[in-house]
């Protein structure tokens, strides 16, 4: 990919970003940088702040203070839409609408979408055979393909997941938001939909919140640890394992349980 063409493919970065709801400050002096082509997680206890920070870098939620670039572009004050057409998306639960297509209809109608062709009623939309070979090239990198023609509110949460992944590569971002992808699904499965996420074309930059410490440490090449609206730390799987101060936030958390 050209980042001339994709500034996302450009390292994604914060400058002491901050978020108060009324007095209370949910994210303060927030500064961090994501790597290209990184596996990113962003891990921290309950309440640390590591969902509104996603909402700070997506632009669903404005700022108090602080800056969000993208390369050498400030996105601060960006729409959401703007940001996915600079490279940035993350994943949404699967509407109703999603939710009654197959597989492949969902994907073809998200990388219409994309291409400018929504509007257009699927099956002239199905006329189009690159759309939908560029919607199985998806269905193949998520191991979807033989679900194709399945509908999708009748496959395992951990399918549905992956579909709802296929949807956000279909604006082909250069970094995926991720927020606790394996919620709610069998640890099972989600250990598997965390290889099909680790696999992923180098060129996306992923970023992911995730309680499971056995997925993080498989799974993350750079940790972050968020307390109290604050970064902790950061560093490499062995660096915070390592860290004295990340065992004291999760034994102190497992006592207070
Ligand atoms: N819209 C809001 N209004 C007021 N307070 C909020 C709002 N959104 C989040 N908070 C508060 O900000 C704090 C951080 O919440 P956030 O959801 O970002 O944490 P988190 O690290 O993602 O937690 P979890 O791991 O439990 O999902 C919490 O105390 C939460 O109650």
């Amino acid at each position: 990919m050209n980042p001339a063409s994709n500034p996302g493919a450009q390292t994604l970065r914060t400058e002491a970003l901050s978020k108060s709801f009324g007095s209370f400050a949910a994210n303060s002096d927030v500064s961090l940088a994501f790597q290209p082509g990184a596996r990113h997680a962003l891990i921290g206890p309950n309440g640390a702040g590591k969902t509104t920070f996603i909402n700070l870098l997506t632009g669903g939620l404005a700022p108090t203070a602080g800056k969000v670039w993208m390369g050498d572009t400030d996105i601060t004050h960006l729409a959401q839409h703007e940001r996915v057409k600079l490279g940035m998306t993350r994943t949404f639960q699967i509407n109703t609408l999603f939710a009654g297509m197959t597989v492949l209809e969902s994907v073809v109608l998200a990388v219409s979408e994309r291409r400018g062709l929504q509007g257009v009623w699927y099956k002239t939309v199905a006329s189009h055979q690159d759309v939908v070979d560029e919607a199985m090239a998806l269905l193949a990198t998520l191991k979807l393909t033989a679900e194709a023609n399945t509908v999708t509110r009748s496959m395992a949460y951990g399918k549905q997941r992956l579909v709802e992944i296929a949807l956000a590569l279909a604006t082909q971002p250069s970094i995926l938001l991720l927020d606790e992808p394996a919620a709610g699904i069998p640890s099972a499965e989600s250990k598997e939909l965390f290889e099909v996420i680790a696999q992923l074309p180098r060129d996306v930059t992923v970023v992911f919140i995730e309680h499971d410490m056995g997925l993080v440490f498989r799974f993350a090449d750079r940790i972050t640890v968020m307390v109290g609206g604050k970064v902790l730390t950061e560093g490499t799987p062995a660096e915070i394992s390592a860290d004295p101060r990340v065992k004291e936030v999760y034994l102190g958390e497992a006592e207070h349980a």
